[in-house]
């Protein structure tokens, strides 16, 4: 029996690239659809939102010169190919996914429509939201919160490249130190950045705990979805 029922998995968009310098490694998105069929062959209900950031992030395109909100928007249309690709490489594992969009393309997918967002996943579809929250300024964390929240699952799960939250960046610091668990106060006073704190503060005032995670590691979705130790554990 999982430990969960219903979760929200946010994607690293950077993850997708594998060892790529850039885009959608094929070996890598499938490995992830993998694991994400097995979680659903549980009978576990999940949402997904994917990051971008292996295509373009906003804050690239702005301290490039361009509009920051012009590109946060080509940032959000990033995230819409990712969704595609993954939505495709489910499919092709046998798991029916439906892709909605935050921002309107009615000839690719859905609109957000959210009591339709629930249906899909009450009959054992997979949704995957596309363009974040739909707003510039945002990132796809603070998607993965909102959605979570409204979606009114059981936990947030941030599926990443690092192993968990540390005291600083452990990929700039050799010294950082992992928490098993830490509260939504402290990860806001101490500004870890491994997520924005407007996704930590949303879950927070939902009581949404998040567990952070690396989805390069064989397994671990499958070991956080079962309550098995792994990554870190954000609560209240
Ligand atoms: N205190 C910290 N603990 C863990 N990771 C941290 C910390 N501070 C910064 N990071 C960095 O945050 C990154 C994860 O956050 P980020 O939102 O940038 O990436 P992502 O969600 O994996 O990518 P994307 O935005 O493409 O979805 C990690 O890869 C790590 O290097
Ligand atoms: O609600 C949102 C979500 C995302 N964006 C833009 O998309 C990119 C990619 O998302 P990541 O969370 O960084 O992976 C982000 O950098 C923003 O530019 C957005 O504007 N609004």
């Amino acid at each position: 029996m999982p430990a969960y029922q219903s979760v929200l998995l946010k994607l690293s968009g950077e993850a997708l690239m594998g060892d790529d310098s850039y885009g959608i490694n094929p070996l890598t998105i499938e490995a992830m659809a993998t694991e994400i069929s097995e979680v659903v062959q549980l009978g576990v209900k999940l949402a997904i939102v994917i990051g971008g950031g292996n295509i373009f992030r906003g804050v690239a395109g702005g301290a490039a010169g361009m509009d920051r909100a012009t590109a946060d928007y080509m940032g959000m249309l990033a995230t819409m190919m990712n969704s595609l690709a993954l939505q495709d490489s489910l499919r092709q594992k046998g798991v029916e996914a439906r892709v909605q969009s935050a921002l309107r393309m009615d000839q690719v997918v859905e609109p957000y429509i959210r009591p339709r967002a629930i249906r899909h996943m009450n009959e054992g579809k997979v949704v995957i939201f596309a363009a974040g929250t739909g707003n510039p300024f945002f990132t796809t964390d603070t998607a993965a919160a909102l959605r979570g929240a409204e979606m009114n699952v059981d936990i947030v799960l941030k599926a990443t490249k690092v192993d968990g939250i540390y005291s600083s960046d452990p990929k700039k610091d050799p010294l950082a130190t992992r928490y098993d668990t830490i509260s939504f106060d402290e990860a806001i006073v101490k500004n870890l950045q491994v997520m924005d704190a407007t996704a930590f503060a949303l879950c927070r005032d939902r009581e949404l705990p998040i567990k952070v995670f690396s989805i390069l590691k064989p397994g671990a979705l499958m070991r956080v979805v079962n309550g098995d130790p792994e990554g870190t554990l954000v609560h209240v």
